[in-house]
């Protein structure tokens, strides 16, 4: 389980994140969608959780131990992984050596030594399995630049998914995606996450996609915590809706 307890951070006067406890995964392969208006602290708790930012106080605790010391680098080695809005995919290179690279990554190696390697084989099948998996299959070959936007944002969730996640964040994940495309990516993205029981922790703006696929939702507000629990509390929470929605009851 990843766990927030008391997380806070300040921007001067201004409290991004105001003590802030959250708890990811109670059950494996849960999706939860982080939801508020613009500025509410989305990014700035997902930013604490990876340590790009350092909280002002309270913890962060992955499986029972505190990561507050670790880099984001140390924790992506503990199983937590993230994706950003902006794609980071490598433009000039074929989707399957943009995955062949994460997976390279994960297993330590670098492309000229994978050359001398013998994890070819074991490299490629789980280069393959993403392919499968993201519905990319017959995209081996193509240059990411030149695939549409929804492919190039699971190119880019499937990478992440290359460095073995147990615990993976996206900060929002439909970003720039089609409203065609909106729901492959999403319902792509929490199937794989139930199928290999990775914890996935999503930002998302747009509602009727939270309501469809949420497992779990967390609603902040002024960098505190409106709400949370299943997907319904988005039908049942009157203030919850008046803040989301503004529906006013
Ligand atoms: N590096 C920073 N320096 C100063 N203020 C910041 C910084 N990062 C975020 N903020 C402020 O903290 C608040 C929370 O920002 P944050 O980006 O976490 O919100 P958000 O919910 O992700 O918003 P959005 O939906 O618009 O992306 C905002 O008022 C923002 O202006």
């Amino acid at each position: 389980m990843l766990e927030a307890r008391n997380l806070t951070k300040r921007f001067g006067e201004l409290v991004a994140t105001d003590d802030v406890t959250v708890e990811f995964g109670r059950e494996d392969g849960e999706t939860t969608f982080i939801v508020g208006p613009n500025g509410a602290g989305k990014t700035t708790l997902v930013n604490l959780l990876t340590g790009l930012l350092e909280p002002d106080s309270g913890s962060i605790v992955l499986d029972g131990t505190d990561i507050g010391g670790l880099t984001p680098d140390e924790r992506v080695h503990e199983g937590l992984v993230r994706s950003f809005q902006v794609v980071h995919v490598f433009e000039e290179m074929s989707v399957r050596e943009n995955l062949r690279t994460a997976v390279l990554s994960k297993r330590g190696l670098t492309r000229s030594a994978f050359s001398f390697s013998d994890e070819h084989e074991g490299v490629e099948a789980t280069v393959d399995g993403l392919l499968d998996r993201f519905r990319l299959d017959g995209r081996g070959r193509v240059v990411a630049e030149t695939l549409p936007h929804g492919d190039r944002k699971l190119l880019d969730v499937a990478m992440a998914f290359g460095l073995d996640p147990e615990y993976l964040l996206l900060d929002e994940p439909t970003a720039g995606v089609s409203a065609e495309e909106t729901e492959h990516v999403i319902e792509t993205i929490v199937d794989v996450s139930r199928a290999r029981a990775v914890t996935t922790v999503a930002i998302e703006h747009d509602m009727d996609i939270v309501t469809e696929y949420a497992d779990r939702v967390l609603a902040l507000h002024q960098g505190g915590v409106l709400g949370q629990g299943g997907p319904s509390i988005l039908k049942t929470d009157d203030r919850l809706r008046r803040v989301l929605l503004g529906v006013d009851e």
